[in-house]
């Protein structure tokens, strides 16, 4: 098997503290780490066997996990039943050679390399001895006392372009070297202190794994049956993920023979071709996420299960299909029960109505009680569950997603759109959702996104003209609109290019005394104040702007988003000045009735001279600093970038740094962005400069905004 060693935590008894080494895992492995290794030098054989024994009991499969260094522990936890993926051993650790003897060709063996004769060393052992090297250190760090001359960024790319093998970075990794290690071709983070140290173990991890996937694709396997007439199973699969943002994959559970029309028949190939297909991908590819769709057979079904538990994809979204639009069975009856042994292996089951009825056991009355059937399901098996609304009678179709362990409730409201092509909504659907997961939305955000998407595609469906029964949905409706593929891509180049530009007075934001003193909570309650006031006056007028953007946006969802952001910021400074801006909050009144500040006019002037302009694609690129920094600004400090105070729900601002970290902001961020970029791709070069220029003007704004409370606040 090939692991996944994207986020890698190593454990350090004295740093993880009075919280413990294995909490410490646990929620680590809650926030996405893949590979735990269990390090502590200072323990005996014994002692390392029982660590070994409760890791395993807490990583629960969710993760991989070795030891470092103690081959026998390793043997002997196995012995009492802990799931011991392997062993990590240093240079000077014994031999790797009987490591692999003893641990067997499915065993996760690493080894630690720092230089060009350690690679020699290694590419003289039989192939498939060592399956992954620890490169480093890449920065002095506290935790291996003894660690040889740092690589630094440069020193690893060096190395890691010798070998062959995959190369996981360590030695005082922190966040910010996430992007220049995965450039420099690292396989994963080994991650000592940035997670052993700090408050939310599982939000930081969380925060690493958003900026690895970042800038990757992930590889999304859908295991299902074919529709050749394309617009469900594999084939809408496929599209979706495309759609989403994802690279596919298949495994064929079944053949069917259908059209719109309906199923005309179904071949389902021996249980042993299954296996052999899941593990074609499984032994060469990294999976970010699993889709199931049909399953047909029992057969099928046990055969999957047993694959998810030997590889376990981090996201599984199962679609428990069980009859097709057309009324056809695309489950065996007599499975059914089979499926229910499955649900535990899945984070996120997507029913329709009938289905949930199924599952659950029981006539659902309404919409309700659907919902009310829906938690109940996810305390049951211990998964997320979207119960969809598709089947509803009247003029709706919400859908809702519930999860019992985290008491989430969240129903997603929606008109039906009046058309016929509606074959396949459900595997596009769950297909969309196990993308966007993959690309790290949390489940709300992932089924905002998955829903828009689907809701767009279903409105365009009958543009394709397929068939003459139910049709399919059009996949691509928004990416084609929007000028293709190509302007797609050339839109997330632009996102990085204009990004990347702007990284020194990002840099400089971030080591303003300000932002400093806001993060760790001792900035005074006047500045603060006064910076709220500018603020307030700020958004009155930005929000005007957002309006025009609103007023020249070329389609309507875009028209949509940007007045929807209007009222947003209209609404936000209307909260300023209730939470805020109120004497209970020892604001004097000269605060109350400021003036605009020097840096407050400069910024507006520039926002009001372009939107005067009347040029959509300026007036957004001028925008965007406004959403992209304070969402970047925001996520980081919550994250504990900063220190942990932010993170402390005593801090004195949480609740206004809570805003910024907010995912439907992130969401909307993400939404500015593209049609700030999408714009951008379509404009010729030189006024691809200018709107660069309008972008780049903003952000500095945004940087003499936030130095502006402690360089003019009038002291006194
Ligand atoms: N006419 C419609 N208008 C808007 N949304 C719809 C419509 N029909 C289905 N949907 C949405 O499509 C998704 C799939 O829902 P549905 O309940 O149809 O699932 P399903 O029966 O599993 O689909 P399939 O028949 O493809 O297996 C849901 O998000 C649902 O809200
Ligand atoms: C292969 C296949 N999977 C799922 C569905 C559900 O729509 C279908 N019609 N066909
Ligand atoms: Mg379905």
């Amino acid at each position: 098997m090939i692991a996944d060693l994207s986020l890698y935590l190593v454990t350090d008894p004295e740093l993880c503290g009075d919280r413990g080494v294995v909490e410490t895992v646990r929620r680590a492995v809650d926030g996405g780490v893949r590979l735990v290794q269990l390090r502590d030098k200072n323990a005996t054989d014994a002692e390392t066997v029982q660590q070994l024994l409760a890791l395993s009991e807490v990583i629960d499969g969710r993760a991989l996990l070795v030891v470092n260094d103690r081959l026998d522990a390793a043997v002997a936890a196995r012995a009492h039943g802990a799931r011991v993926d392997g062993v990590h051993l240093g240079q000077g650790d014994g031999s790797v050679l009987r490591a692999r003897r003893v641990l067997g060709p499915d065993a996760l063996i690493g080894l630690t390399a720092n230089t060009p004769a350690h690679l020699d060393a290694v590419h003289a052992l039989p192939v498939g001895t060592v399956d992954y090297l620890g490169v480093g250190v890449i920065r002095p760090t506290p935790t291996k006392a003894d660690h040889p001359a740092p690589l630094g960024v440069e020193g690893f790319r060096d190395l890691a372009a010798r070998t062959p093998l995959p190369c996981v970075a360590i030695g005082g990794v922190g966040i910010d070297d996430t992007e220049d290690l995965r450039d420099a071709g690292a396989a994963g983070l080994a991650v000592v202190s940035a997670l052993c140290a700090v408050a939310d173990p599982a939000a930081t991890a969380a925060a690493f794994r958003r900026r690895w996937s970042a800038g990757s694709v992930p590889r999304i396997l859908s295991i299902a049956g074919s529709d050749p007439s394309g617009g469900a199973g594999i084939q809408a699969d496929l599209k979706s993920i495309a759609a989403n943002g994802g690279y596919g994959m298949a495994v064929l559970t079944a053949l069917t023979a259908q059209n719109t029309r309906g199923v005309r028949g179904v071949h389902v190939p021996p249980a042993e071709f299954l296996r052999a297909q899941l593990d074609a991908v499984s032994d060469d590819i990294v999976i970010d996420a699993v889709k199931i769709g049909m399953l047909a057979d029992a057969s099928v079904i046990r055969t999957v299960s047993a694959w998810l538990d030997d590889v376990r994809p981090p996201i599984v979204v199962l679609d428990p299909v069980m009859v097709a639009t057309s009324g056809d069975r695309l489950l065996d009856p007599a499975a059914e029960r089979e499926l229910r042994d499955l649900l535990g292996r899945a984070t996120l089951i997507t029913p329709n109505l009938a289905e949930l009825a199924v599952l659950s056991g029981r006539a659902l009355a309404d919409w309700e009680d659907a919902q009310s059937a829906a938690e109940e399901l996810s305390r049951d098996v211990g998964a997320a569950v979207l119960v969809k609304g598709g089947h509803l009678d009247g003029d709706d179709a919400p859908d809702a997603l519930r999860d019992a362990r985290h008491g989430l409730r969240q129903e997603f409201p929606g008109e039906r759109i009046p058309s016929r092509n509606t074959h396949g909504t459900g595997c596009s659907l769950s297909s969309a959702l196990a993308t966007r997961l993959a690309r790290g939305d949390d489940p709300v955000a992932a089924v905002r996104a998955a829903r828009a998407w689907l809701r767009e595609s279903l409105r365009a469906g009958e543009s394709l003209r397929v068939g003459g029964g139910t049709g399919p949905i059009h996949h691509f409706a928004g990416l084609w609109r929007r000028g293709g593929t190509e302007s797609a891509t050339e839109a997330t180049d632009i996102a990085a290019d204009w990004w990347e530009r702007i990284a020194q007075t990002r840099a400089a934001i971030d080591e303003l005394p300000f932002i400093r003193a806001l993060a760790d909570g001792t900035l005074e309650r006047e500045p603060f104040a006064w910076y709220l006031a500018q603020d307030a006056l700020y958004l009155r007028e930005y929000a005007r702007v957002l309006a025009e953007a609103a007023r020249l946006a070329p389609t309507s969802q875009e028209q949509a988003f940007w007045a929807e952001s209007s009222r947003g910021s209209i609404a936000g400074e209307l909260d300023l000045h209730a939470s805020w801006l109120t004497p209970a909050q020892g604001v004097s009144a000269a605060t109350f009735a400021a003036e605009p500040a020097p840096a407050t006019v400069a910024y507006l002037d520039h926002l009001r001279s372009v939107a005067f302009g009347g040029d959509y694609a300026e007036i957004v690129a001028a925008v965007l600093p406004c959403f992209w920094l304070y969402t970047d600004l925001g996520r980081r400090l919550h994250a504990g970038e900063f220190g942990e105070h932010a993170q402390n729900p005593e801090h004195p601002y949480a609740s206004w740094l809570a805003t910024y970290a907010d995912p439907a902001f992130e969401e909307a961020t993400r939404a500015a962005v593209v049609h700030a970029t999408v714009a951008a791709s379509a404009a010729p070069p030189e006024r691809r400069t200018r709107l660069r220029r309008a972008f780049e003007a903003s952000s500095a704004h945004e940087l003499a905004f936030f130095a502006a409370p402690l360089e003019s606040y009038p002291v006194g």
